[in-house]
């Protein structure tokens, strides 16, 4: 049984009481110079590598969107590749390159997407820098009969390679939306409603060099919504209700006609070389999702 008050020890005499033990007097240096740079060693280790980084680093940003810009958190993967002669990159420096953009107002553009990942490349000695950044990208919506206003978000990412020898590189951008689908054959069959769910749209685009203006976040997101059943909205009132569900019930859709649909719009973009488009249904009528994927070479035809 405790008795209070109680006299506490002193913090350091707690942390001993609880298995604290001070430093071993080290052999090894403490300053930087002097301790071996063991990625830098050169030898033959065998296979040079694609990408070697840093993943799941979240980090505040401020993107370009259209005219705005717009403050959001995102996840980044930072990268470079390794030639065959060296042990590993100096990976402090990739945290320490993004630490210095945020510093100097980086604001995320598909251009300044591309510098970062070349600096990268240079910082670490390599010929190629990679990143993907991904972050919830907000939009306004209006309900479509009253017009009352909300936000909504799409998950959205960009992924840019550099190669600093042939200076080429490389942009795909995604984006994830969820919207209404309702069940054709349920329609077609049942005497009356016929049951919906929600589908989870996925699309990411390899975007051609002459795509700068391209606005592709608005593209991806209408190509997916424009397509569904009915998209959804933050605020509706009764007659907004009404407005969706009947708009819901005068377009089914299958996964397979949703992914067929956005491949069309896809495919009708000059901006995009390469696209992959999957819809997933949370499925009412079953525990298990419903799923439809295609990726398309535009070149390759
Ligand atoms: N290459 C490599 N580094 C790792 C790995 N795991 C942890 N590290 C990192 O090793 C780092 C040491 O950083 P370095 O960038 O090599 O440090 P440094 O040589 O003092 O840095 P510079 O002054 O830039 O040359 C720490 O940031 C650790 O996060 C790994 O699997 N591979």
């Amino acid at each position: 049984m405790s008795t209070y008050p109680i006299t506490l020890p002193t913090k350091e005499e707690r942390h001993k009481l609880f298995g604290s033990v001070p430093p071993v007097k080290g052999t090894k240096p403490t300053e930087k110079d002097k301790m071996v740079d063991l990625q830098n060693t050169p030898k033959n280790f065998l296979f040079a590598l694609d990408a070697v980084g840093i993943s799941n680093v979240k980090h505040p940003v401020v993107i370009q969107d259209g005219d705005k810009t717009q403050a959001t958190v995102a996840t980044f993967e930072l990268s470079t590749s390794l030639v065959q002669d060296r042990k590993g990159i100096n990976m402090s420096r990739l945290t320490e390159q993004l630490d210095q953009y945020h510093q100097e107002g980086w604001v995320v553009t598909n251009e300044s997407l591309i510098q970062f990942a070349r600096d990268l490349a240079e910082r670490m000695e390599q010929s190629e820098g990679q990143l993907t950044i991904r972050y919830p990208w907000f939009f306004t919506r209006k309900a479509p009969a009253t017009g009352l206003s909300g936000l909504m978000n799409a998950e959205v990412w960009q992924t840019v390679s550099v190669d600093t020898e042939t200076n080429e590189a490389t942009l795909t951008v995604g984006l994830t939306i969820n919207v209404t689908t309702l069940c054709p054959c349920s329609k077609e069959i049942s005497e009356y409603s016929a049951h919906n769910q929600r589908g989870y749209v996925t699309m990411e685009a390899s975007l051609r060099d002459e795509a700068d203006d391209f606005d592709w976040k608005q593209e991806l997101l209408d190509a997916a919504e424009s397509n569904a059943s009915a998209p959804l909205h933050p605020v509706l009132k009764r007659p907004d209700e009404k407005r969706v569900t009947e708009m819901a019930y005068e377009n089914p859709r299958f996964v397979e006609d949703m992914v067929r649909l956005i491949a069309a719009d896809l495919y009708e973009m000059d901006a995009i070389a390469t696209f992959f488009v999957e819809c997933r249904n949370e499925e009412t009528i079953h525990q298990h999702d419903a799923i439809a994927r295609i990726t398309f070479d535009k070149d390759a035809q």
